[in-house]
Order: C-alpha cells, then sequence, then structure tokens
C-alpha cells in the first residue's frame, strides 16, 4: 500500500542564507531551508558536505558569519547553545556524549535540569519543597524510560552498555528536556540492522506520540528515505536539492554527487 506523504504547513524553525567559515575553509555557503512542525526532516550528504556545522548553527554552538536562523517566528541572534535548550531545541551527537560512570536514570535526569525550578542542584535534588518537584521529574524520566523500553537498564552505568543502548540513552535524555525540536546527529551511525530497526521506530514514535519535530543527519540512505517527510541535500558546503524522498532520490545532481556512490 503506498500512503500518501504527510503535509505539514507551519514553519518551526528557519535557517536564512547561512555561511559559515572556518579561517579558508568554508563549510556552509549560502544556505536556506526551513523546518516545519511535527516533520521528520533529513539532512544528507557526503562526508565533510556541512551536514553538523549546520545542525550546530541551528542550535547556537557555531555563529554563522551572514545569515540568520529563525525559531518560532524570533530571530535569533548570537544564541548559546543553553539558550536554544531553553528554548526547546535539544539534540544528540554523533558519538556519544554521556556521562558514562552514571547511570542510565541520572544520565536522563541530567536532561531534565533545564526544566529545574530550583538555581542549586542539590536543593533541587533533595530538600524541602523541591522534593516534590524532584518526584516529578523522576516520574517523567521513567515515563521516557517506560516509552524506550530501556527499563531493564536504568541502574546500569551506561559506559557499560553496548553501544546502540548508548544511543537510545542519549535520545531519552535528549527527550527529557521536552524538546520542540530534535536534533539527531547520525542516530544510527554503528548499530547492525536490528539496531537500526529498532532506533527507526523509536524515532517515528517520538514524532508520533510526543508530536516532536525532528531533524537528522543519517547516512543510510534506506533508513532516510523511509522516516522522513523531507530531505535537504548539501555538498561542499553548498544545498544541492530539497524535496520528499522520491524528489530527491529522483534528482540526477543528487544521483551523481552522492547517492550514486556507495555509502
Ligand atoms: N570547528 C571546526 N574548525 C574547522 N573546520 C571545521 C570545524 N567544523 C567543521 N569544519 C569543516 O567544515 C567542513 C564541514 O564539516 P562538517 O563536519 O559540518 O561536515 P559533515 O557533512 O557533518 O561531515 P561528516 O558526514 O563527515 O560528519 C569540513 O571541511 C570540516 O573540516
Amino acid at each position: 500500500m503506498v500512503t500518501a506523504p504527510r503535509v505539514f504547513n507551519e514553519v518551526l524553525l528557519e535557517v536564512r542564507r547561512i555561511s559559515l567559515s572556518f579561517g579558508g575553509v568554508k563549510a556552509l555557503t549560502d544556505i536556506s531551508f526551513d523546518i516545519r512542525k511535527g516533520e521528520i526532516r533529513a539532512i544528507i550528504g557526503p562526508n565533510g558536505a556541512g551536514k553538523t556545522s549546520m545542525l550546530n548553527v541551528i542550535n547556537g554552538f557555531y555563529h554563522p558569519q551572514e545569515g540568520e536562523v529563525i525559531f518560532k517566528g524570533e530571530t535569533r541572534r548570537a544564541m548559546r547553545p543553553h539558550k536554544a535548550a531553553k528554548q526547546g531545541i535539544a539534540r544528540t551527537f554523533q558519538n556519544v556524549a554521556l556521562f558514562k560512570g552514571m547511570s542510565t536514570l541520572d544520565n536522563i535526569m541530567t536532561g531534565r535540569l533545564l526544566k529545574m525550578r530550583s538555581n542549586v542542584l542539590l536543593q533541587a535534588l533533595y530538600w524541602g519543597p523541591n522534593e516534590r518537584e524532584e518526584i516529578e521529574h523522576r516520574a517523567f524520566c521513567e515515563e521516557i524510560i517506560d516509552f524506550l523500553e530501556i527499563q531493564a537498564i536504568r541502574k546500569t552505568p551506561v559506559g557499560k552498555l553496548p553501544y546502540g543502548l548508548q544511543k537510545r540513552v542519549e535520545l531519552a535524555r535528549a527527550l527529557a528536556m521536552e524538546p520542540e525540536l530534535l536534533l539527531l546527529d547520525e542516530p544510527m551511525a554503528g548499530m547492525n540492522v536490528e539496531e537500526k530497526e529498532d532506533m527507526s521506530r523509536f524515532i517515528l514514535d517520538v514524532n508520533d506520540h510526543f508530536g516532536t519535530t525532528i531533524a537528522l543527519i543519517e547516512h543510510d540512505m534506506g533508513v532516510v528515505m523511509d522516516l522522513s517527510d523531507r530531505v535537504v541535500v548539501l555538498d561542499y558546503g553548498r544545498k544541492l536539492a530539497d524535496g520528499t524522498p522520491d524528489e530527491v532520490r529522483s534528482n540526477q545532481e543528487v544521483v551523481d554527487a552522492y547517492l550514486g556512490v556507495a555509502h
């Protein structure tokens, strides 16, 4: 059965005419595209095309020399990552970035810190009226743990977990922030087929259940074409194409630059 493409009209985030360079290296040149509320948006392209740089611009880690980022209608000036996070943008990294000695639950709780009212972590965790707040935060984390089916490892130090599960814990931590926009940098990298299938299912479930808008970088074209509503293709820091998976797949320039070669 062929399912009709999902249609999304409301723009959640727009990047407009972004150029970013490092010394003489032009990582991004005049890139514009949008991410619409509720969609799964993929960013693809060969190694060094500028995909991770683009995510870093979106979450405020890199500040482009030219162009602007507009999130929920507001043009952003030189924003820091923690501010982007507070505004509702969360991300995971190409190489898992968790606290390896801490348990799954505690790692997920760190994703919750931004939501805590108290300034002092210890107060938020243990004392007085903050105790109720902490219980609520824990309950939310437990809900995510159930959702991502990682109950069995909630007490395990994440450094002891296989890579595929660490990636899932990282996703859980990002979800603990209750983001409106979730950025995933190669969520399936280093995974076997079964782990990729699991992760694909969880990404679709997160999008469906929480209504989270998702932008992801991924090299596995099967996964990209199955998951995404729309795909933007970068090549040497420039935008090569932008459209539905079918449009991108049949674009000759994309085939020549990227899809024609093995990944
Ligand atoms: N912090 C940095 N300092 C200097 N150059 C950088 C920096 N970050 C990225 N670059 C350069 O910008 C270009 C784009 O890199 P980027 O990591 O964004 O590509 P990518 O498409 O994510 O690649 P990959 O698929 O290999 O992860 C590359 O030439 C890279 O060397």
